[in-house]
């Protein structure tokens, strides 16, 4: 596989040099003045999603040298290598199949002999799995006992679920009560098991490796709390999503959906880890999810780099990062059931590309994961949106806004509506008062992606297509954006201090820690 970083490309020194020319001093408000195709010429359409970009400091040449980047770093050979099965997760030697989850079938052409044999393989047991997991689903769904359903897991078996259950409300038709538990803090799961009966729950708990602390602590309390209710039906009460089953049969469990190790945490909603959305909005809902991000899988796998929207954002993300210097994206979804998208893409983007080397090792000497943050609009307008508009930092938003409301309050959606383009409108043409307190100096870039309507497959693509940019971005920074070792040293470390919790034993400790530990023990 062909891969060159991307400051060690032709095209990086010529995009420095644009840069310098150009790029700095391009004002949004002259690019649209000087052409009236640009709209037209910086939108792209994708599966499920129309992205205007033509609000971001880009011209036809930075666009051209972008896509110069991508091809001479070797971006299409590295995709095509993921979809093939390579083990580019080289830090921990594993492939990266999560599109294979919702590949419909084991369909791939072009591919070496011992890579087709390993897909077939593995999409047989993913199709398998898939079966059994929405069989199980439509048995919770039916089963008029079951008034509650408790997710327990973190990071990628708790933020897509959740997020995902929450975004596809309107689809949501069991009336069944789906809660998230999280975090360690006994709060969490100590304020919902009052409202619970042990009859009428069923725990699903969610965790790739079966080992994750918060998650096997609640899920310790919640099977204590089930017995000391009286419970005695595990099998029917508890099922574990994860990959690692003989643990979960350890634990107690033999309710078991597997999934690989080839499927990064936070890319595994699509596997067992979505079930809390599969007994949501149901098996055919499920399945529909899964088209929506197999539509984009193709379009990212098959589009020509110009017309391919994940590669035209990564790209953008690259040029903002590397080239502005833009430290943070801020993302505004324009849709209440999109309110956990942020929280979520702060998984996928800040845990797959937050590295300081590159894939070999190396340090690398520019700037990779910018910090993803944000809340929905309109709320976010009456809060932190004046430092968007007036601070000193220049931070790209990401307007998400979806056409159709699927309620039929008067007038709302109009407004909502109205309001992201004018967030989009303000940003850009600014308003001039000689300098003062009231003036905007606008030439602030946003991206705005529009989808016809929220439902499980539009809602799929999305999801789809931020995990693709992801993958260009970190393809083009030469990293490994499958591993995350940067979250084991804390791991560690708690380990070590909890113990020392009840001891008060501070050896060895920095001088901190040691009094916070006292000052926590007196
Ligand atoms: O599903 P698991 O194995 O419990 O892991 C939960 C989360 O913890 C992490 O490994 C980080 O510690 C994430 O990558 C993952 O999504």
């Amino acid at each position: 596989m062909a891969r060159t970083r991307c400051d060690r490309t032709p095209a990086w020194a010529q995009l420095q040099a644009h840069y310098q020319s150009h790029g700095k001093q391009l004002d949004l408000r002259d690019a649209f003045a000087q052409d009236a195709q640009r709209f037209a010429r910086f939108s792209q359409e994708a599966p499920y999603v129309f992205a205007d970009l033509s609000k971001n400091r880009i011209d036809a040449t930075t666009e051209a040298l972008l896509l110069d980047l991508a091809r001479q770093s070797g971006v299409q050979e590295h995709r095509d290598a993921m979809f093939a099965g390579e083990k580019i997760n080289n830090t921990e030697q594993r492939e990266v199949l999560h599109v294979l989850l919702r590949n419909p079938a084991a369909v791939q052409s072009g591919i070496a002999q011992e890579a087709t044999l390993f897909i077939a393989t593995e999409q047989a047991k993913v199709h398998t799995t898939l079966d059994a997991m929405l069989a199980y689903a439509e048995k919770v769904r039916a089963d008029k006992a079951i008034t509650d359903v408790v997710n327990i897991g973190i990071g990628g078996s708790d933020l897509g679920p959740q997020m995902a259950v929450l975004a596809l409300d309107a689809f949501a038709t069991t009336g069944k009560r789906l809660h998230f538990v999280s975090n360690v803090d006994g709060h969490e799961l100590a304020a919902k098991l009052p409202h619970l009966k042990a009859e009428s729950t069923v725990f699903l708990i969610a965790s790739k490796t079966f080992t994750t602390i918060e998650t096997m602590t609640n899920a310790a309390s919640a099977k204590a709390w089930f017995e000391a209710q009286g419970g005695t039906d595990i099998a029917r009460h508890f099922a574990a999503l994860t990959t690692n089953v003989p643990a979960a049969n350890a634990f107690g469990i033999t309710t078991t959906f597997g999934f690989w190790d080839w499927v990064g945490g936070r890319y595994s909603m699509w596997s067992a880890i979505g079930l809390p959305l599969a007994i949501a909005i149901g098996a055919a809902g499920f399945r529909e999810f899964l088209a929506g991000a197999h539509a984009m899988d193709e379009h990212f796998r098959t589009a020509p780099l110009e017309s391919n929207l994940p590669v035209r954002l990564g790209l953008l993300d690259v040029w903002y990062r590397n080239f502005h210097g833009f430290t943070s994206r801020s993302i505004a979804p324009y849709h209440s059931a999109l309110r956990r998208v942020p929280a979520y893409l702060q998984q996928l983007e800040m845990e797959s590309n937050g590295k300081r080397v590159d894939a070999s090792g190396e340090a690398l000497p520019f700037g990779t994961s910018p910090v993803l943050w944000g809340e929905p609009g309109t709320n976010g307008q009456h809060a932190y949106f004046q430092m968007l508009h007036q601070g000193t930092d220049v931070v790209p938003v990401e307007f998400i806004a979806v056409k159709k409301a699927r309620h039929d309050l008067k007038g709302h959606h109009p407004m909502l509506l109205a309001n992201v383009l004018a967030q989009a409108q303000a940003l850009m043409v600014g308003k001039s008062d000689a300098g003062g307190h009231k003036h905007f100096t606008g030439n602030r870039p946003s991206t705005f992606l529009l989808l016809e309507d929220l439902t499980p497959a539009s809602l799929g693509a999305l999801i789809a297509l931020q995990e693709h940019r992801v993958f260009v971005s970190g393809s083009l920074w030469g990293i490994n954006s499958f591993d995350q070792w940067g979250v084991e040293l804390g791991k560690v470390l708690a380990k070590d201090i909890e113990p020392r919790l009840a001891s008060g034993d501070a050896t060895g400790l920095d001088g901190s820690t040691a009094g916070l530990l006292a000052r926590l023990r007196g």
